[in-house]
């Protein structure tokens, strides 16, 4: 851990008195969250997506434009985490990631690249520093059980009171569609129920966590309700994307032969359309943390 890292967990949590594993927890965690972001980044193909061999269905941003977004964030995740561990309420959460997507879009030119993943992955931080902090070890359903117990009333508040015109907002007065929020009140039912059991049992047949991530993209797509898509596709795009989607796994998924093309067939048509799942993309990047964290300790875990 850098001693700058160190100075961003102010003080140990009045509940673990173990300063140096707190902050040794809090750095692992903010790493590990930036580092789930860039397992979906570098993932291809993902329909309409960006990646490292193309930019899908955007114009404005490339790889480049993410990886300064996730450099931004990196002190953010740590933060966050540490908060959660301080028993933080959920107005100061509000706050850090508030703070974060400025520094998001001072990064990337005003480009929004992780708005989502800021809201999902931050409070999943926050739930980790949390769950460290009463001395038990991560799993789905302490996470979940956390978010729901800790921050489950305010998060219901804000997923009522939209006080913004965001595409999330527009999208959410012209169609029966929940985006990031309702998401989020619901403590993430998209990630625990549909992509991490898809992910779990792709991982466990093949041993490739590329085809366990590719499953788990086309569940989220087949499945939830993106704010992305709506926005620019309106319910005819999103039923596009959904069909589409649900078509790849019925067709046996990743673990289908020729499934890299029929894939591939599902990003040229997303990109004919200007079509982009980011929502999905975001709760993939959730979904790579909630396996990664609750797989081994994290250092500075108890027993770690
Ligand atoms: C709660 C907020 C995140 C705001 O939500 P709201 O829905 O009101 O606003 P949006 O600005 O639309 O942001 C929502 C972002 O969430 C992602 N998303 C979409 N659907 C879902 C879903 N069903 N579940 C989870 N997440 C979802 C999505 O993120 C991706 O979209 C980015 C690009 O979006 P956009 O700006 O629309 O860009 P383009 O398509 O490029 O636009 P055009 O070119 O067409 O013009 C993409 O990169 C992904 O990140 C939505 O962006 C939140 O703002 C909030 O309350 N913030 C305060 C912080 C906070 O509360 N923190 C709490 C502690 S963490
Ligand atoms: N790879 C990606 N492409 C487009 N939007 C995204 N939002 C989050 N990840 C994304």
């Amino acid at each position: 851990m850098t001693p700058l890292e160190r100075s961003l967990v102010p003080s140990a949590s009045p509940l673990h008195a173990d300063a140096a594993h707190d902050q040794a927890f809090c750095a692992a965690a903010g790493r590990l969250a930036v580092r789930s972001l860039y397992e979906e980044l570098v993932l291809y193909p993902k329909p309409g997506l960006v990646s490292l061999i193309d930019s899908g269905s955007h114009q404005d941003m490339d790889a480049r434009t993410f990886m300064r977004s996730l450099f931004s964030l990196r002190h953010y995740f740590l933060r966050i985490t540490a908060a959660g561990m301080a028993g933080a309420c959920f107005d100061e959460l509000k706050r850090l990631g508030i703070r974060a997507e400025r520094e998001m879009l001072a990064a990337t030119g005003g480009i929004n690249t992780h708005r989502g993943a800021i809201f999902c992955l931050g409070m999943l931080c926050a739930a980790l520093g949390r769950i460290a902090a009463s001395g038990a070890q991560p799993s789905p359903e302490a996470l979940r059980a956390t978010l729901r117990r800790e921050w489950g009333a305010a998060l219901m508040g804000h997923a009522d009171a939209r006080d913004a015109q965001t595409h999330g907002a527009i999208v959410a007065s012209r169609h029966a569609a929940s985006g990031a929020r309702e998401e989020m009140a619901l403590g993430l039912p998209s990630v625990f129920d549909v992509a991490l059991p898809r992910l779990q049992a792709t991982y466990q047949r093949s041993g490739d966590m590329r085809l366990a991530r590719i499953d788990a993209l086309f569940a989220l797509m087949a499945h939830m309700s993106d704010t992305n898509v709506y926005f620019r596709g309106g319910a005819a795009g999103a039923d596009m994307v959904r069909e589409q989607a649900a078509g790849f796994l019925q067709a046996g998924g990743a673990a289908a032969a020729g499934w890299e093309e029929r894939a591939l067939d599902m990003h040229r048509l997303l990109v004919r359309h200007r079509l982009s799942p980011g929502g999905a993309a975001d709760l993939l990047g959730a979904t790579c943390l909630v396996h990664e964290a609750c797989r081994r300790p994290l250092p500075g875990a108890d027993g770690a």
